[in-house]
């Protein structure tokens, strides 16, 4: 693929609730389409495990130079977790490009607002994915069976807050999770067909809470 070519793939921001589906939809989409697909490979500074693969598992670099990249504006978002500095970089988005694929990026809202305000040459499409109500979210990370009552119930607040953002209208399309198989065509289109008509409107919470 040419230079050229490669630059018109944009990249796709998936964002939505914790429990809304993301990982089941993306799955789907990874399995029908094997190989049109990246994910970008994140920068850690903490040491490779057994089995991980440098640059295939993270970039792993020293703290010294980690901080470099955050000086140099090199990350889209990073933060440190248990005494280690995780990040996605610019580059490593390039990079799924480069290489003739799609990336995508699997973000928080947060995420999407550092996009939009310090690299919106990025140019991805953002996609919502919305639970169908409120309660079907909570019965979805129920099922799960992986939050304690505490995650459950800070996981749902910020549920409220990502739906509110998503209500000002910061996504070009929005993807409602209610029956699996549909969310899967419609998201299907989006991206893969680039219909972005293809979407859902966002349902109306208010009522819920
Ligand atoms: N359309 C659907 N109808 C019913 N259950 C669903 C649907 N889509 C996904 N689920 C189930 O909901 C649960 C949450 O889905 P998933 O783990 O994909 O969410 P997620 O958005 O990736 O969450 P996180 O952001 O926490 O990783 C899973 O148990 C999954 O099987």
């Amino acid at each position: 693929m040419s230079a050229a070519a490669a630059s018109l793939i944009r990249p796709v921001v998936i964002c939505g609730p914790s429990g809304t589906g993301k990982s089941t939809l993306l799955k789907k989409l990874m399995a029908e389409f094997p190989g049109k697909f990246g994910f970008s490979v994140s920068h850690t500074t903490r040491a490779p495990r057994p089995g991980e693969e440098a640059g295939v598992s993270y970039h792993y670099v020293t703290r010294d130079a980690f901080l470099d990249l955050v000086r140099q504006d090199g990350f889209i978002e990073h933060a440190e977790f248990s005494g280690n500095m995780y990040g996605t970089s610019v580059q490593a988005v390039e990079d799924v490009k480069k290489g003739g694929k799609m990336c995508i990026l699997d973000i928080d809202t947060q995420g999407v607002k550092l996009i939009k305000a310090n690299h919106p040459y990025l140019n991805p499409l953002y996609v919502f994915i919305s639970p169908p109500s409120l309660a079907s979210l909570k019965t979805r990370l129920t099922g799960r069976g992986t939050e304690s009552d505490a995650s459950m119930a800070a996981r749902l607040a910020a549920a409220v807050g990502e739906l509110e953002y998503a209500k000002s209208g910061a996504f070009d399309v929005v993807v409602v999770n209610d029956d699996l198989e549909r969310a899967y065509r419609a998201l299907r289109q989006v991206i893969v067909e680039g219909k972005t008509d293809a979407g859902d409107r966002l349902p109306d919470f208010a009522a819920e809470q």
